[in-house]
Protein backbone atom coordinates (compact mmCIF):
# COMPACT_ATOMS: atom_id res chain seq x y z
CA UNK A 1 0.00 0.00 0.00
CA UNK A 2 1.33 3.46 -0.49
CA UNK A 3 0.37 7.09 -0.57
CA UNK A 4 -0.51 8.95 -4.50
CA UNK A 5 -1.85 12.33 -5.42
CA UNK A 6 -3.04 13.40 -8.64
CA UNK A 7 -2.84 16.28 -10.32
CA UNK A 8 -3.38 18.15 -13.79
CA UNK A 9 -1.85 20.79 -16.04
CA UNK A 10 -4.24 21.99 -18.60
CA UNK A 11 -6.27 18.63 -18.20
CA UNK A 12 -3.31 16.33 -18.91
CA UNK A 13 -3.54 14.14 -15.67
CA UNK A 14 -0.70 12.19 -13.16
CA UNK A 15 -0.67 9.90 -10.54
CA UNK A 16 2.21 11.42 -8.47
CA UNK A 17 4.45 9.45 -6.31
CA UNK A 18 6.83 10.71 -3.91
CA UNK A 19 9.48 8.23 -3.52
CA UNK A 20 12.17 10.09 -1.35
CA UNK A 21 12.54 7.50 0.93
CA UNK A 22 13.33 4.99 -2.09
CA UNK A 23 11.06 2.74 -0.59
CA UNK A 24 8.50 2.10 -3.83
CA UNK A 25 9.06 0.14 -6.77
CA UNK A 26 6.23 -0.74 -9.18
CA UNK A 27 6.36 -3.13 -12.51
CA UNK A 28 5.36 -2.10 -16.08
CA UNK A 29 2.09 -3.22 -15.23
CA UNK A 30 1.16 -1.81 -11.98
CA UNK A 31 1.70 1.50 -13.66
CA UNK A 32 -0.39 0.39 -16.49
CA UNK A 33 -2.92 -0.33 -13.79
CA UNK A 34 -2.88 2.58 -11.86
CA UNK A 35 -3.14 5.04 -15.23
CA UNK A 36 -6.14 3.27 -16.16
CA UNK A 37 -9.57 4.78 -16.48
CA UNK A 38 -11.66 1.66 -15.78
CA UNK A 39 -9.78 -0.50 -13.83
CA UNK A 40 -7.27 2.30 -11.81
CA UNK A 41 -7.07 5.74 -10.51
CA UNK A 42 -6.35 6.79 -14.52
CA UNK A 43 -4.37 9.15 -15.88
CA UNK A 44 -2.48 9.85 -19.11
CA UNK A 45 1.04 8.98 -16.93
CA UNK A 46 2.57 8.85 -13.96
CA UNK A 47 5.20 10.27 -12.04
CA UNK A 48 7.73 9.29 -9.06
CA UNK A 49 9.41 11.84 -7.35
CA UNK A 50 12.84 10.88 -6.08
CA UNK A 51 15.77 12.49 -4.00
CA UNK A 52 18.76 13.75 -6.56
CA UNK A 53 22.58 14.44 -5.60
CA UNK A 54 23.00 18.71 -7.03
CA UNK A 55 19.27 19.00 -7.65
CA UNK A 56 15.78 19.53 -5.62
CA UNK A 57 14.61 16.25 -7.18
CA UNK A 58 14.37 13.95 -9.54
CA UNK A 59 11.44 13.51 -12.33
CA UNK A 60 10.87 9.57 -13.46
CA UNK A 61 7.90 9.91 -16.26
CA UNK A 62 5.77 7.05 -17.02
CA UNK A 63 3.48 6.60 -20.21
CA UNK A 64 -0.29 5.43 -19.70
CA UNK A 65 1.01 2.05 -20.93
CA UNK A 66 3.44 1.58 -18.10
CA UNK A 67 6.56 2.28 -20.33
CA UNK A 68 9.27 5.36 -18.81
CA UNK A 69 8.37 8.05 -21.69
CA UNK A 70 10.44 10.31 -22.76
CA UNK A 71 9.64 14.23 -21.20
CA UNK A 72 6.79 15.58 -20.22
CA UNK A 73 6.58 19.38 -20.33
CA UNK A 74 2.61 19.25 -18.35
CA UNK A 75 4.24 16.53 -16.15
CA UNK A 76 7.45 18.43 -15.00
CA UNK A 77 5.18 21.35 -13.76
CA UNK A 78 3.15 19.39 -12.07
CA UNK A 79 5.78 17.55 -10.65
CA UNK A 80 7.05 21.22 -10.33
CA UNK A 81 4.03 21.76 -7.88
CA UNK A 82 4.01 18.86 -6.04
CA UNK A 83 7.52 19.22 -4.97
CA UNK A 84 6.69 22.40 -3.66
CA UNK A 85 3.32 21.34 -2.00
CA UNK A 86 5.65 18.58 -0.43
CA UNK A 87 7.76 21.25 0.47
CA UNK A 88 10.79 20.18 -1.04
CA UNK A 89 11.42 23.82 -2.41
CA UNK A 90 9.89 27.53 -2.24
CA UNK A 91 9.74 29.72 -5.12
CA UNK A 92 12.01 28.35 -7.72
CA UNK A 93 14.03 25.10 -8.39
CA UNK A 94 16.23 23.10 -10.25
CA UNK A 95 15.29 19.44 -10.83
CA UNK A 96 16.63 16.31 -13.46
CA UNK A 97 14.58 14.60 -15.74
CA UNK A 98 15.28 11.87 -18.71
CA UNK A 99 16.42 15.03 -20.59
CA UNK A 100 18.26 16.62 -18.45
CA UNK A 101 18.30 19.30 -15.61
CA UNK A 102 15.51 21.79 -16.15
CA UNK A 103 14.96 25.06 -13.94
CA UNK A 104 11.16 26.11 -12.98
CA UNK A 105 9.60 28.18 -10.92
CA UNK A 106 6.02 29.12 -9.06
CA UNK A 107 3.41 31.53 -8.18
CA UNK A 108 0.49 30.23 -6.24
CA UNK A 109 -0.71 27.16 -9.20
CA UNK A 110 0.91 28.75 -11.92
CA UNK A 111 4.61 27.20 -13.19
CA UNK A 112 7.01 28.36 -15.60
CA UNK A 113 9.45 25.59 -16.61
CA UNK A 114 12.74 26.19 -18.47
CA UNK A 115 12.78 23.06 -21.24
CA UNK A 116 15.80 22.07 -23.06
CA UNK A 117 17.14 23.84 -26.10
CA UNK A 118 15.59 22.88 -29.17
CA UNK A 119 18.12 22.56 -32.39
CA UNK A 120 17.48 19.58 -35.72
CA UNK A 121 14.16 20.97 -36.95
CA UNK A 122 13.50 18.72 -39.72
CA UNK A 123 10.70 19.72 -42.52
CA UNK A 124 8.87 17.00 -44.32
CA UNK A 125 6.56 17.51 -46.42
CA UNK A 126 3.80 19.68 -45.33
CA UNK A 127 5.17 19.06 -41.99
CA UNK A 128 7.80 19.20 -39.29
CA UNK A 129 9.55 17.48 -36.59
CA UNK A 130 11.55 18.48 -33.79
CA UNK A 131 12.57 17.19 -30.54
CA UNK A 132 11.35 18.97 -27.33
CA UNK A 133 12.25 16.57 -24.54
CA UNK A 134 10.12 14.40 -26.63
CA UNK A 135 9.44 13.43 -30.44
CA UNK A 136 6.70 15.48 -31.92
CA UNK A 137 5.20 15.70 -35.05
CA UNK A 138 3.34 19.35 -36.31
CA UNK A 139 1.29 19.79 -38.74
CA UNK A 140 -0.54 23.20 -39.74
CA UNK A 141 -4.69 22.11 -40.03
CA UNK A 142 -7.68 23.93 -40.86
CA UNK A 143 -11.19 23.80 -39.00
CA UNK A 144 -8.98 21.95 -35.99
CA UNK A 145 -12.38 21.87 -33.47
CA UNK A 146 -14.45 19.73 -35.48
CA UNK A 147 -10.91 17.36 -36.85
CA UNK A 148 -10.68 13.30 -35.74
CA UNK A 149 -7.36 13.54 -33.59
CA UNK A 150 -7.37 10.32 -32.66
CA UNK A 151 -7.69 8.70 -35.65
CA UNK A 152 -5.39 11.29 -37.74
CA UNK A 153 -2.85 10.95 -35.27
CA UNK A 154 -2.63 6.87 -34.87
CA UNK A 155 -2.20 7.11 -38.77
CA UNK A 156 0.78 9.07 -38.72
CA UNK A 157 1.60 7.37 -35.25
CA UNK A 158 1.92 4.33 -36.56
CA UNK A 159 3.16 4.68 -40.27
CA UNK A 160 6.49 2.82 -40.64
CA UNK A 161 8.41 5.76 -41.19
CA UNK A 162 7.90 6.51 -37.44
CA UNK A 163 7.29 3.27 -35.71
CA UNK A 164 11.19 2.70 -37.27
CA UNK A 165 11.92 6.03 -35.89
CA UNK A 166 10.92 5.08 -32.16
CA UNK A 167 7.38 6.53 -32.44
CA UNK A 168 6.12 10.12 -32.28
CA UNK A 169 3.89 12.27 -30.54
CA UNK A 170 1.35 14.26 -33.32
CA UNK A 171 0.26 17.61 -32.95
CA UNK A 172 -2.07 19.35 -35.48
CA UNK A 173 -2.23 23.51 -34.88
CA UNK A 174 -4.31 25.55 -36.06
CA UNK A 175 -3.27 29.63 -35.78
CA UNK A 176 -6.56 31.15 -33.88
CA UNK A 177 -4.74 34.93 -33.12
CA UNK A 178 -2.25 37.59 -34.24
CA UNK A 179 -0.19 35.76 -31.84
CA UNK A 180 -2.40 32.90 -30.43
CA UNK A 181 -2.42 28.98 -31.51
CA UNK A 182 -4.70 26.05 -30.76
CA UNK A 183 -3.16 22.77 -30.43
CA UNK A 184 -4.37 19.04 -30.73
CA UNK A 185 -2.18 15.93 -29.50
CA UNK A 186 -2.08 12.54 -30.64
CA UNK A 187 0.12 11.06 -27.51
CA UNK A 188 2.33 8.44 -27.91
CA UNK A 189 2.19 6.14 -24.68
CA UNK A 190 -1.37 7.25 -24.46
CA UNK A 191 -1.99 5.74 -27.63
CA UNK A 192 -4.65 8.28 -27.96
CA UNK A 193 -5.84 12.15 -27.95
CA UNK A 194 -5.17 13.91 -24.58
CA UNK A 195 -6.24 17.35 -23.56
CA UNK A 196 -3.03 18.91 -23.34
CA UNK A 197 0.91 18.03 -24.28
CA UNK A 198 3.03 20.45 -22.87
CA UNK A 199 6.29 19.05 -24.87
CA UNK A 200 3.89 19.20 -28.19
CA UNK A 201 2.28 23.15 -27.15
CA UNK A 202 6.12 23.86 -27.09
CA UNK A 203 7.43 22.44 -30.70
CA UNK A 204 4.26 24.23 -32.23
CA UNK A 205 5.00 27.44 -30.61
CA UNK A 206 8.06 26.92 -32.15
CA UNK A 207 7.10 25.98 -35.65
CA UNK A 208 4.62 28.69 -35.51
CA UNK A 209 7.29 31.12 -35.63
CA UNK A 210 9.45 29.45 -38.24
CA UNK A 211 6.31 28.90 -40.27
CA UNK A 212 4.04 31.92 -39.58
CA UNK A 213 6.03 34.43 -38.26
CA UNK A 214 4.64 34.31 -34.69
CA UNK A 215 6.84 36.01 -31.91
CA UNK A 216 7.35 34.94 -27.96
CA UNK A 217 6.09 34.67 -25.89
CA UNK A 218 2.73 32.70 -28.28
CA UNK A 219 -0.69 31.82 -26.69
CA UNK A 220 -1.96 28.36 -26.89
CA UNK A 221 -5.19 27.05 -26.50
CA UNK A 222 -5.53 23.55 -25.68
CA UNK A 223 -8.72 21.55 -24.81
CA UNK A 224 -7.36 21.35 -20.88
CA UNK A 225 -6.58 25.46 -20.77
CA UNK A 226 -4.37 27.96 -21.70
CA UNK A 227 -0.82 27.81 -21.56
CA UNK A 228 2.20 30.30 -22.84
CA UNK A 229 5.49 29.37 -24.57
CA UNK A 230 8.69 31.82 -24.73
CA UNK A 231 11.76 31.72 -26.40
CA UNK A 232 14.40 33.39 -27.89
CA UNK A 233 15.36 31.83 -31.68
CA UNK A 234 19.38 33.40 -32.16
CA UNK A 235 19.87 31.70 -35.31
CA UNK A 236 17.58 29.86 -38.14
CA UNK A 237 16.23 26.30 -36.53
CA UNK A 238 17.79 26.68 -32.99
CA UNK A 239 15.74 28.11 -30.03
CA UNK A 240 16.78 28.82 -26.87
CA UNK A 241 15.47 29.91 -23.20
CA UNK A 242 12.55 28.16 -23.95
CA UNK A 243 9.62 28.39 -21.18
CA UNK A 244 6.39 26.58 -20.80
CA UNK A 245 3.90 28.50 -18.36
CA UNK A 246 0.76 27.55 -17.45
CA UNK A 247 -1.35 26.05 -14.41
CA UNK A 248 -0.61 22.82 -12.31
CA UNK A 249 -3.41 21.93 -10.12
CA UNK A 250 -3.84 18.87 -7.44
CA UNK A 251 -6.77 17.26 -7.88
CA UNK A 252 -6.69 14.85 -5.09
CA UNK A 253 -4.90 12.58 -3.10
CA UNK A 254 -5.15 8.38 -1.80
CA UNK A 255 -3.81 5.35 -1.46
CA UNK A 256 -3.59 2.22 -3.71
N1 LIG B 1 2.14 14.73 -22.07
C1 LIG B 1 3.50 14.98 -22.22
C2 LIG B 1 4.26 14.27 -23.29
C3 LIG B 1 4.69 12.97 -22.79
C4 LIG B 1 5.68 12.26 -23.63
C5 LIG B 1 5.07 11.36 -24.60
N2 LIG B 1 3.81 10.83 -24.43
C6 LIG B 1 6.12 10.35 -25.06
O1 LIG B 1 6.76 9.62 -24.29
O2 LIG B 1 6.31 10.35 -26.24
C7 LIG B 1 3.85 16.44 -22.20
O3 LIG B 1 3.12 17.20 -21.56
O4 LIG B 1 4.88 16.82 -22.74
Amino acid sequence: MGTFFKYQGTGNDFVMIDNRLNDISLSESQIEHLCHRRFGIGADGLIIIENADGYDFRMKYYNADGKEGSMCGNGGRCAVKFASDLGVFSGSTSFIAVDGPHEASIENDIVSLGMIDVSGVETLEQAWFLNTGSPHYIAFEKSLETKNVKDAGAEIRYADFWVNRGGTNVNFVEQIGENEIFVRTYERGVEDETYSCGTGVTAAALISNLEKGLSSPIKIKTLGGNLSVGFANPSGHNFTNIELKGPAIRVFEGVF
